[in-house]
Formats: structure tokens, sequence, C-alpha cells
């Protein structure tokens, strides 16, 4: 059982807070079980070394959340917890040795937690179930098993780790996917693709059900499937109405950005603003609309924020007009055939909708407007904006980074140029193993760190096409203003 946290609240209110509770799944056992010929429609670029990305990369993240977010956790106990003869258990929630932290909260847990309730575990089944077309022998056999066990084959897709009874769901991992925490509201997603269904499935009902959010049942906003789209013939994607949380950014305390993407509808897009506006959750909504391809997928991968006047985002994203020297006359066309050229309008309660014509002009009026930045904006582009590896690089999520507090930022080690840039920004650049040691030894203090761009391998993690950002809801962070 997840231990109670009394100073537990809701609380997002901005992307760069130091951030104090968030909920994350650790790769499970259905990620070494993607086939090739499934790794597409499983939404993987690749099938995955399932121990070089725990051992290797993810349980680097965990060990580093730590230090900054439970620090009683792992101080004075790495070596044990690096041992070979532990087995990993520190990282295990199913193990007595699990860390069972309040603070970085394992969704796997929290979902156990709740199953340990009859009447909980008996509607659950029958939803994953009914989802999943599982038989009803299997469904009756399903309910008598141990909330902990069947919480695992509920993520895993499989029985004892072996007979596979439905598919992983190996996209759990990117828990910023499935919800998102705005000021004290929860939003929970409507994904698009049919292999995020069952993730977004369990973690309503660990919202509705687990005591951690007792306090905000009211608070949890779901997107409903519009009439139009119940009416309309053929299942074209268009017309749905989906909203995944990779395109949800809190920017600041009275200012949400939605991405209209290959993820999220522009009717999810609307049908999320009338709830923020009815609910008086949020003042203000900009729709940021990108090219809708894979590529991008959600605008977690084309930028985030890293201070509050300091964002890493793709260059070429921004339609800007040719400087009058070196333009060609095709570079006075191409954007204006671009029928996937972005688009920016934001939405204020009782106000007329404003546009942006660049994503740099909306940044910047967050940084300065919002979140009263005395000093310029200043942006890092993917690749330090050089071709090819401006694409290159975003591919593999050099725009997707973390924030653990205001200007410490997590990212993949595999993005040099990326890397680059954020040196010439003046930001310090350390390995994650290299201050893991230094954090141990008292040599470094998290609290004290400042502009430092983390870096964590990746050569794994990144076929599964998503940064730290996406590896991360965030619950709880301070108050940047
Ligand atoms: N917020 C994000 N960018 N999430 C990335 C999700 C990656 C995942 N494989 C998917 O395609 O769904």
């Amino acid at each position: 059982m997840t231990p109670h946290n009394p100073n537990f609240k809701l609380d997002v209110t901005s992307e760069i807070g130091t951030l104090r509770v968030l909920l994350v799944h650790s790769p499970d056992s259905g990620l070494g079980k993607v086939v090739p010929s499934k790794a597409q429609d499983w939404l993987f670029e690749d099938i995955v070394h399932l121990d070089t990305m725990r051992g290797g990369e993810y349980d680097h993240y965990i060990k580093l959340l730590m230090y900054f977010l439970d620090p009683t956790k792992i101080k004075g106990k790495l070596a044990e917890i690096n041992d070979p003869a532990n087995k990993r258990n520190f990282f295990k929630p199913d193990n007595a040795d699990f860390h069972n932290s309040t603070k970085v909260v394992e969704i796997q847990t929290l979902l156990s937690d709740i199953l340990q309730q009859a009447d909980i575990r008996k509607k659950l089944v029958a939803a994953v179930c009914a989802i999943e077309g599982v038989t009803y022998r299997l469904q009756l056999q399903l309910i008598d098993i141990n909330p902990v066990e069947l919480a695992k084959i509920f993520i895993s897709g499989s029985l004892n780790d072996e007979q596979m009874i439905f598919a992983p769901i190996p996209n759990m991992i990117f828990s910023r996917d499935i919800g998102i925490a705005i000021n004290n509201h929860m939003l929970l997603n409507k994904p698009a693709k049919k292999a995020r269904a069952r993730e977004t499935l369990l973690v309503r009902y660990i919202f509705f059900n687990h005591p951690l959010f007792e306090g905000y049942r009211d608070n949890i906003l779901e997107i409903p499937d519009t009439v139009q789209h119940f009416l309309r013939p053929g299942e074209e994607q268009e017309s749905k109405t989906t909203l995944e949380g990779g395109d949800v950014m809190m920017v600041a305390p009275n200012h949400l950005l939605i991405g209209w993407s290959e993820r999220t509808s522009v009717s999810g897009a609307n049908e999320a603003i009338k709830l923020l506006f009815e609910n008086d959750v949020v003042e203000k909504v900009t729709i940021v609309k990108i090219p809708h391809k894979r590529d991008y997928m959600h605008i977690d991968t084309v930028f985030t924020q890293v201070k509050r006047n300091v964002w890493v985002l793709l260059r070429s994203l921004t339609p800007g007009e040719p400087s009058q020297e070196d333009a060609e006359p095709i570079a006075w066309f191409a954007d204006k055939k671009n029928k996937d050229k972005p688009e920016i309008v934001q939405f204020r309660k009782g106000k007329k909708p404003k546009t942006f014509s660049t994503l740099e002009a909306l940044l910047d009026n967050i940084s300065q407007k919002d979140l009263q930045s005395g000093e310029p904006t200043r942006f890092i582009y993917s690749g330090n904006n050089e071709f090819p590896y401006d694409a290159r690089e975003q591919w593999t999520d050099s725009c997707n980074l973390l924030a653990l507090k205001e200007g410490v930022v997590l990212g993949y080690d595999r993005n040099d140029k990326t890397v680059e840039a954020f040196k010439q920004s003046g930001f310090s650049i350390v390995k994650v193993q290299e201050l893991l040691q230094k954090f141990e030894t008292d040599e470094l203090d998290p609290q004290s760190m400042t502009d430092t761009l983390i870096l964590m391998p990746s050569a794994e993690l990144s076929r599964a096409r998503g940064g730290f950002h996406c590896m991360s809801m965030p619950l709880q962070r301070d108050s940047v203003i």
C-alpha cells in the first residue's frame, strides 16, 4: 500500500516550479514482449532490450528523482541499491524492498492499492475484459487473483509473466500522456490510439478511487464524445474527440497550452476548453496547431520549457518571412502552400481570441507577461539549428525535457548538437551517473544546482519515442510566481 503523504496537494501551476510529486511507471515486462510485426501498432519504432532499458537507463531516472524529491529513500544506500545481488528490487513495485515513495509514485502500486477493494476489483476486471475481448471464464478467474499480481497482469498483459492474455501497454512509461494536472484539477486524456486505451481506463479508476486523490474527486475533468461524433458515418479520425497529455502544457497559473496534433483533435481541444472555462480552471487557453505527423506527435516533442525565460524548440516549425538577401524565389511560396503550417490562437474567457504568428512570439509572451521574467527570452534550438541535426535530434527527443526545478532539466545524452547549444547558452552539462555519485558523496547538493542539463543514457528508451517530459506526470510543483 502506498503510504500516506500528509503534504500532498494536487497543485501544478507551471512547467518549471520545483517538482515535489509525480506519477511514473517503470518499464514492465510487457515492453520486453513487443514484437517487430506489432511495434508500429504499439507505437514503438523498434523492439527494445528490456534489461538495458531498465538497469542501464530508466533506473538512473528513478535514482535521480529520489535525490531531488525523496532523498531519505536513497541517500547513503546507493551502493546497496546498485548491488547486483539485490536484483533491482528497489525498482520492482511487487517486491518487499521496493522504494514505495510517496513523492515518486508508481502507477502500478496505486493500481494494486485500489484493487484491494472487492467492488473496484470486479468492476475493473469487467471493464478491462470488455475492452480486451477476454472470455467470461477468464474474467471470473482474474477476479480472484491477488491485487498485487492482478495490477501486474493488467499492465503487462501476461499471467504469471508467461501466458499472454492480452496485449501489453508498453507506452504506459509515458505517464504524461494519460492525464494532466492543471492547478488543482486533473484533466484525463481521451487517447487517439487504440494501443493506449487500457492505460486510460486504469488511470481513470485510480483517480476516482485511490485515497490519495480523495479530496479532488470533484476536480477530475473528463472529455465526453460529442453528439456529432456518434452520428457521423464512417470511422475517420479527424472527427474524433481525442486529447493526449503530451499536448497539454500548464505554462502559468492562468494559462494552458493545448496542441492540435496527430493525437489531439481540434474537437478534443474544443471540448477541453469548454470544460476548463466552465469550471474556472484557467483564464486563457492557447491552441498550438502543429503538423499532424508521427515525427511531431504531441507539442511536447517540439518544445518544452527550461527556465522562465528559456525554452528548447525545433526552429523549422517557425514559418518566418525569408530574409531579403538569401531567399530564392521558392522560399517565398513554400510556407504558403503548406497546409500543415503551424497556427496559434489564444482564447480568453469572455474576450476576443488573439493570434500569434510564431511559436517564439507565443513563448516570449508567456515568459514576459505570464511569468514576469525580467530577463530577455532565450531560445535553444534542436540540433543547434543546423540541418540535418535539428530534425534528427528532435526525433530523439532533444526538445522533450523535464524540469526538476527551474533551470535544471534532464534529457537524452545522444543529442550532441543540442547539448552544444545548451553549453553555448551557459548551461552546465553533467552525466547522470557522475551526478548520482556526487550526490552520494555530498560533493554536490541537488538543492543548490542551477542551470544544468543532466544527460541520461538513451539507446533503448529513445526507440520508444518519448523523452523525460513524456515519462513524467507532475502532480505537485512549487509555484514560480
Ligand atoms: N508526450 C509524448 N510526447 N509522449 C510520447 C509517447 C510515445 C509513444 N510511443 C506514443 O507514440 O504514444
